[in-house]
């Protein structure tokens, strides 16, 4: 039945509702006491709120059709209300590491746009890239980030982080970090050398079995807080106490917001005594750092006296001090877990596919010396395709979601075949999976599950591929990145001749901030 059916209906309804329950409970039996009253009045709100809320449905739909906007598909329901049912399914897949499918089989059993109830909230799902593209780029200020995601890093990083702030607060946060991306810095490849050396002594000789994924998140740690703090915390080698509370820290108060992201307010707004007691320990690490970093730039005056470090080219614009900390820590977390796993997945299909890693092995050797450049590692075609083809396959950020500020158009999703456009509610929470889209046999051809990076020799795609989001919220440490992850290939195969995986299972992902594997990625590797 549609709304303005079921307002005809049931504003009568209730009105004649009403004035029997007023007659029955005040005037025939006499209970004109004050319960009774309040009774008749809660009533009268109830069926007020009932009658305005499906008249603002009527007009919402006849805004929509006046637009040439289609209905969208809903996903179906046993528990139509809280959409419980729905909410344990996905519990039960996220425990099994298997959340990432439980997506893939909704986009195919719904469609690539259709609404679902989590928790009583209606959430819009879609996977259609161009109403991605729509949200991220074309009509991004009707899609601020809110929701799980601001509830996950809000207690962490503070309202002023370029991660969790919006509007005119977040061009401010990404103008200041801009110049420290800036290409030279990447060219440096010096920071990232002596990390990789550390984590390739640590594998150990030909046939034992190890775990890759742990010593790639020690690596990324040590060479993030290199980069950002100019201090490394040095976990490869000989970690302080202070630099391994520090990162016990950080590995506490990342589970305890991907916690918060998955209750949402529940959590946000309990007091959590454990993570502010981390948090605060981390600040305070980072302030030692950015204070040695004030003090030499006081002294050096301009004058270059280390190479590269991300702090003294944030300093070059004198942010307060609390709100620099606020940005570093913010990067570390999307920095440092992201590529830990991204470079854990290239391992991962490298493991599996001997003939990618000689032909990968051919290429490497026409290089000569140990340490390349820059500019041949951005020539190295595939390697770059390597990295890009497990990157479509596993994305760190396999999920994403933004929340409408206001009534929008989106340009898929409704009507029967979903190609008419669609008008989505202010306070619509949206998500959509990179990871589902980039195995769209659609785009990609049968073989999208396949590990082929040959793919890349003649694929152009747009928004279909987006491991690093888009628009201008761009990951800007993409290159960054992708820098250090073909830097850590080059080394590896220089150093190893072949790579063999050591456990069997299929491919699971453990959902939390990052995407990562949760048995970790066991292989054995024999030298070059
Ligand atoms: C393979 C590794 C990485 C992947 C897959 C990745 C992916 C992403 C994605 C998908 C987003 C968008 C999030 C959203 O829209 O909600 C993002 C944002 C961001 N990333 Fe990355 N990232 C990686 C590495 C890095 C590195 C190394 C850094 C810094 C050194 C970094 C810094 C950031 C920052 C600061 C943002 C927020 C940008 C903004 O909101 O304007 N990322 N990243």
């Amino acid at each position: 039945m549609d709304s303005l059916a079921l307002l005809a209906f049931s504003v009568p309804l209730s009105a004649w509702g009403l004035s029997r329950a007023y007659v029955w409970l005040i005037v025939e039996n006499g209970h004109a006491t004050l319960s009774s009253y309040l009774f008749f009045l809660a009533l009268s709100a109830l069926a007020v709120k009932l009658s305005l809320s499906l008249f603002r449905k009527h007009r919402f739909e006849c805004r929509s059709r006046a637009l040439g906007c289609g209905p969208v598909a809903v996903s179906p329901h046993k528990d139509p209300v809280l959409g419980l049912d729905g909410f344990l399914k996905a519990l039960r897949a996220l425990k099994s590491h298997k959340l990432l499918d439980f997506y893939a089989v909704n986009f195919a059993s719904y469609g690539k746009t259709h609404y679902t109830i989590a928790l009583g909230k209606w959430v819009l799902m879609t996977n259609e890239a161009e109403n991605i593209k729509t949200i991220l780029s074309t009509k991004m200020d009707d899609w601020p980030i809110a929701g799980p995601r601001l509830f996950a890093t809000l207690p962490v990083l503070g309202p002023n982080s370029i991660f969790t702030s919006n509007g005119e607060a977040w061009r401010r946060a990404r103008a200041l970090l801009k110049p420290s991306f800036e290409r030279d810095q990447l060219t440096d490849l010096r920071c990232f050398d002596r990390h990789i050396g550390n984590m390739l002594s640590k594998i150990p000789a030909d046939g034992i079995a190890f775990d890759m994924q742990s010593l790639l998140l020690d690596m990324t740690m040590d060479s993030s807080t290199d980069f950002l703090l100019g201090y490394s915390t040095n976990l490869l080698t000989k970690a302080s106490p202070e630099a391994e509370h520090f990162v016990n820290n950080f590995e506490y108060a990342s589970r305890e917001s991907a916690k918060n992201a998955r209750l949402g307010p529940i959590l946000y707004y309990l007091p959590h005594p454990g993570l502010q007691k981390a948090v605060h320990a981390l600040r305070e690490y980072v302030r030692v750092y950015l204070k040695k970093a004030m003090a030499e730039k006081e002294q050096h005056a301009g004058i270059k006296h280390r190479s590269y470090v991300f702090l003294d080219e944030l300093l070059k614009a004198n942010p307060p001090e609390d709100y620099t900390i606020d940005q570093i820590i913010s990067i570390l977390i999307a920095g440092r877990d992201t590529t830990a796993v991204a470079m854990t997945a290239v391992f991962y299909f490298l493991a599996r596919n001997p003939a990618v890693v000689n032909k990968l092995r051919a290429e490497i050797s026409s290089i000569s010396g140990d340490t390349p450049t820059w500019e041949q590692l951005k020539h190295m075609k595939y390697l770059n395709n390597i990295v890009k083809e497990s990157l479509r396959l596993f994305s760190p950020v396999g999920t994403n979601s933004r929340t409408s500020n206001k009534e929008t158009l989106l340009p898929r999703g409704g009507g029967r075949d979903g190609s008419k456009p669609i008008l989505v509610p202010e306070g619509t929470p949206v998500r959509w999976s990179s990871h589902v889209l980039q195995r769209s046999k659609e785009v990609y051809g049968p073989d999208a599950d396949e590990f082929r990076p040959e793919r890349w020799d003649d694929l152009r795609v747009s928004w279909e591929y987006i491991p690093f989001s888009g628009g201008p919220r761009i990951c800007p440490g993409q290159q960054f990145a992708l820098t250090q992850i073909a830097y850590t290939l080059f080394k590896f195969f220089k150093t190893f001749h072949a790579i063999e995986a050591q456990d069997s299972g299929p491919f699971l992902a453990k959902a939390s901030l990052t995407n990562s594997l949760p048995y970790g990625c066991l292989v054995s590797v024999r030298r070059a």
